[in-house]
């Protein structure tokens, strides 16, 4: 089938790479002309494990093109993805502009019967305000499918390729048949196509993302009360994810979900439940734990130097909102830099993947380390912000040497309490005892 993706951020290349990967002639379009040209050389503007491999092989097989020329991406293309940005508003609403500025767009150049289907996370109606505005400019036939997305960043292609499910809102049978027979390669047994209206499409989208986010700042509050209680919330964790009902993943308590859907699409669903005259209860206490979660650190390091943290240095393990990305958007470790560097703190930095990311936004405030040990050089305390798998298991040894204080803040628990008491370290990670 040939197939044309506007938008080429996460979404839109792991949409267009995988779409390819399955034998489907692809063209991905982005008003961004340098990004345009960086893929037409063949290169991969994010990092994402396991994209460039086919990302490249389809490229050099002819199936994966690239364009800033929406017109000619349009032209045989039967299937038209948006995969365009839904930022939030002013007021936490997402942002429509890209998304109806291009079905607006879209509407002046077909000239045949074409499925426009939305990738992107829209609130409930944008269905009908992408219909509207197609049927304003053109007298065409089309069909409008809500197909939202749930890949993870860092293992994004592995969501794509074999997929939990697949939801498709739309009530038009041709595009049903034609969504069903794209996606036949996706379907694994049991893992279902799970078709819909187009409205009950999207807000299983935001139901999604937000019950993940409920499920992390419940677990962020578990912690926290673990603390006062002597309780160890790693046990807990184990303790409830064992029954099925509950189920073991995103139980992980840290410092905060960040990225760059959790924080947007809580507030816009609440958002969007306040505009239907809805006061969303729950989603509002996400939101405020998550806020007070991202400072918790902080507290914890402030509360170890008794309020004066001028001077002091701290290396930082781990910039990216999560690990095998070099994503930094919404990362708690941007809040939490911020808010050292106002303390009058030194900061010595380093991410595997998202150093220049954090440098472009960041500048030259702190110091960019040339890898993990070169950080730790002569600080007061180290604080892990990211669960990168080189940070589980350090050389000890570098650590004791190069820390000027056996001191660790752990926003991800990776290391044991009894190690930690053994090699004796200060350590205070997130929900369980302090140790020293
Ligand atoms: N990042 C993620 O992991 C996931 C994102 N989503 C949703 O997918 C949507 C897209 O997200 P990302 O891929 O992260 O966005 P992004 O912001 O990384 O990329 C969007 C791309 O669209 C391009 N663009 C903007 N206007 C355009 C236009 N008129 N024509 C062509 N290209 C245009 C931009 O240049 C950019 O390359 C959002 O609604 C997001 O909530 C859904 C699931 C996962
Ligand atoms: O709509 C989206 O963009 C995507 O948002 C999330 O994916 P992503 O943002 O890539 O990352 P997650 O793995 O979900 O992590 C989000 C945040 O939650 C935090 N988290 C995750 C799990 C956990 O147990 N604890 C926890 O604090 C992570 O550190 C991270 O900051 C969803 O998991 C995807 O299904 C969805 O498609």
């Amino acid at each position: 089938m040939k197939i044309a993706v506007v938008g080429t951020g996460y979404v839109g290349l792991v949409t267009g790479t995988c779409l390819a990967e399955t034998g489907n002639q692809v063209i991905c379009v982005d008003i961004n002309e340098k990004k345009v040209k960086m893929m037409q050389e063949g290169k991969l503007p994010i990092y994402e494990p396991g994209l460039e491999l086919l990302f490249t092989r389809n490229i050099n097989q002819g199936r994966l093109h690239f364009t800033s020329n929406l017109a000619a991406a349009l032209e045989e293309s039967k299937i038209i993805f948006l995969a365009l940005p839904t930022p939030p508003g002013g007021d936490g609403a997402a942002d429509l502009s890209y998304v109806l500025g291009a079905a607006k767009d879209i509407a002046g150049l077909i000239k045949e019967y074409k499925v426009i289907v939305t990738k992107s996370t829209v609130p409930v109606g944008t269905a009908d305000k992408i219909t509207a505005v197609l049927q304003e400019h053109t007298n065409i036939e089309f069909a409008v499918v809500s197909n939202p997305e749930f890949l993870r960043e860092g293992v994004a292609v592995e969501d794509f390729m074999k997929p939990d499910r697949i939801v498709i809102g739309t009530l038009d049978e041709r595009a049903r048949k034609l969504m069903g027979e794209l996606y036949a390669p996706y379907v694994r047994q049991g893992n279902p196509v799970i078709f819909m209206d187009q409205r009950s499409s999207e807000l299983t989208k935001y139901a999604a993302n937000s019950f993940l986010a409920t499920k992390i700042s419940f677990m962020n509050e578990i912690a926290n009360l673990c603390e006062l209680v002597g309780a160890d919330v790693d046990m807990v964790r184990r303790g409830i994810g064992a029954d099925n009902r509950i189920g073991r993943r995103f139980l992980f308590s840290g410092i905060g979900y960040g990225g760059s859907c959790f924080p947007k699409d809580v507030q816009a669903l609440a958002k969007s439940a306040k505009e239907n005259n809805y006061d969303f209860k729950i989603l509002n206490a996400v939101m405020d734990v998550n806020d007070i979660q991202r400072a918790i650190l902080v507290e914890k390091v402030k509360n170890y130097y008794k309020g004066d943290l001028k001077g002091k240095k701290f290396a930082i393990w781990g910039l990216a909102f999560k690990p095998e990305t070099d994503d930094i958007r919404e990362a708690p470790a941007l809040y939490i830099i911020d808010k050292l560097l106002n303390e009058g703190a030194v900061l010595s930095v380093f991410d595997p993947e998202a150093m220049e990311n954090v440098k472009g936004v960041v500048g030259d405030k702190i110091y960019y380390a040339n890898n993990q040990y070169d950080a730790i050089e002569g600080a007061d305390a180290l604080l892990i912000l990211t669960e990168w798998s080189v940070f589980r298991t350090p050389d000890f040894e570098q650590l004791d040497a190069k820390l000027k204080a056996k001191v660790i803040f752990d926003g991800r628990n990776l290391y044991d309490i009894q190690k930690m008491i053994d090699c004796g370290y200060y350590y205070n990670s997130i929900g369980r005892k302090v140790v020293s």
